[in-house]
């Protein structure tokens, strides 16, 4: 016997019990109740006069004590309703001398003001789960349609009235184009317009997502499949999608062993988690993208042919926008709308040689980089008028072709700056227009490097070796 406990005064021992477990009820070996304290007789509604030596069936909903009192095996932390709530419930075999002799167990939650606090805790947290699933689930569907898609010159509206045509179908789309030019918009709006509606739309960027997770983030994982898995395992985006469409952008980025593997599922339509047994069943249109000459690749053997083949049922060409300069007008109309509502503006409007620049420039960027070129216009700007000054250097300082906006000063700083470079080796002259480029692309990138380097089209690597080579922060 605990000498600690023979020194307690024998009335302090039943508010001890209270105070420590909450409700507490110990049955025998045959499941008759022989002690049960108040705070459980009071939430159960009777009194410990009336429970006492009755079977714990009888008094306890959805009780285990009988059966815990049989096998000896403890149960922890099992969910149990009683009178409409969840509760916590734990239950242990009650051994004296080596001997099984009943079970106890405890409710969580003393009264019903504590029960009524963490339930409303408990409420909360649900709810605010619900908000983030349902959060995530919006944000897996398509968030735009063709009526985004704004241009009316011939390549453009060939391009947009194909994709429209091929909604419907089940087929795999592929989407070539430069970068920036609506590739991922073009791809929102197929799966808006098609029967998979309804679904998630599941956008991956292959080209973004290190090597050695990109079968993860795509299958999935069991339970324990490697160190740092998560408990329970993982869905993969393909099962994500199910029943939807998952667009694969920067398809010809992905890596050789990852493009096998994707081909296996396009053609069987199932998969296999990481650490997984069993194959699982997945209904996915695919709609890949991508800037890369994929012929090429093929031919090089950076790009499996077969895996090609399957991905290029549909193929959709998207124009960039030098190929299609009377869309530049609407287009920039559009993005100003947009970015009138993201700046909180009203009314801002384009001079006429701001339009005229922008319509004579050659876009490498596309339309990203005529929406940084507008956004950045709108961060310098103080009224409502977008002029020249506004623009970039390198929009600025070009001369305009036909002479009604030029005007001399314009004129003599582009010609005077040429006049300025003297003769010098040609190693020279590269260098410092691979430096100027450099500036001007994280320029019209609004200093993002990532940016910067698609725009001209080099490794993100290279892009960053360059900065350093020229201390470019
Ligand atoms: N026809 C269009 N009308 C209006 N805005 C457009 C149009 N096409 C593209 N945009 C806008 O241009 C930006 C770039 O488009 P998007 O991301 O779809 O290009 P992308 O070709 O997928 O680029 P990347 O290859 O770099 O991923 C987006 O902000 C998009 O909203």
């Amino acid at each position: 016997m605990n000498l600690g406990i023979s020194t307690i005064p024998y009335k302090w021992l039943e508010e001890i019990i209270n105070l420590s477990a909450e409700r507490i009820v110990v049955v025998d070996r045959e499941g008759m109740i022989r002690y049960i304290n108040s705070a459980y007789c009071e939430f159960l509604g009777t009194t410990v006069k009336n429970a006492l030596d009755r079977n714990v069936q009888e008094v306890i909903e959805n009780t285990r004590m009988h059966i815990v009192a049989k096998t000896g095996q403890t149960e922890f932390a099992s969910v149990q309703s009683i009178n409409g709530s969840e509760m916590i419930a734990n239950r242990f075999p009650l051994i004296v001398d080596g001997e099984l002799v009943g079970a106890l167990g405890t409710v969580t939650f003393r009264n019903p003001e504590e029960w009524l606090a963490y339930k409303s805790k408990i409420q909360s947290l649900l709810e605010e789960l619900k908000y983030y699933k349902r959060k995530f689930e919006k944000e897996l569907q398509s968030k735009y349609s063709f009526n985004d898609l704004i241009g009316s010159s011939p390549a453009f509206v060939a391009s947009k009235s194909l994709a429209e045509r091929i909604s419907a179908s089940q087929s795999a789309v592929l989407l070539l184009g430069e970068s920036g030019t609506g590739k991922e918009l073009f791809a929102h709006a197929i799966h808006h317009n098609s029967t998979r509606a309804a679904f998630p739309f599941v956008p991956i960027n292959c080209a973004s997502i290190p090597e050695h997770l990109l079968e993860s983030e795509l299958f999935g994982y069991e339970d324990g499949a490697f160190t740092g898995a998560k408990k329970g395992g993982k869905k993969g985006l393909f099962q994500i999608a199910n029943n939807g469409s998952i667009f694969l952008d920067e398809v010809g980025d992905m890596p050789l062993t990852m493009q096998s593997k994707l081909l296996r599922v396009l053609q069987e339509k199932e998969l296999q988690r990481i650490g997984g047994q069993n194959s699982i069943s997945v209904d996915v249109r695919v709609i890949a993208a991508t800037h890369r000459d994929l012929d090429k690749m093929v031919e090089e053997g950076k790009f499996r042919q077969d895996l090609y083949y399957r991905l290029n049922v549909i193929k959709i060409e998207i124009p960039p926008l030098r190929k299609r300069k009377e869309d530049i007008h609407f287009i920039s109309a559009s993005l100003l709308k947009k970015l009138e509502r993201k700046f909180h503006r009203q009314g801002l409007v384009l001079s006429a040689e701001v339009i005229e620049r922008l319509q004579q420039h050659s876009w490498p960027g596309n339309i990203r980089e005529l929406e940084n070129v507008l956004e950045r216009a709108i961060n310098v700007l103080d009224g409502n008028k977008i002029e020249s000054v506004h623009l970039p250097l390198y929009l600025r300082d070009q001369p305009l072709d036909d002479g009604v906006f030029t005007d001399l000063e314009s004129k003599t700083v582009a010609s005077s700056e040429t006049a300025s470079i003297p003769i010098q080796p040609l190693k020279d002259i590269l260098t410092q227009v691979e430096k100027n480029s450099i500036l001007q692309s994280l320029q019209a990138a609004n200093g993002n490097k990532q940016e910067a380097a698609k725009l001209l089209q080099i490794s993100k690597t290279s892009f960053y070796e360059k900065c350093i080579k020229y201390g470019i922060k």
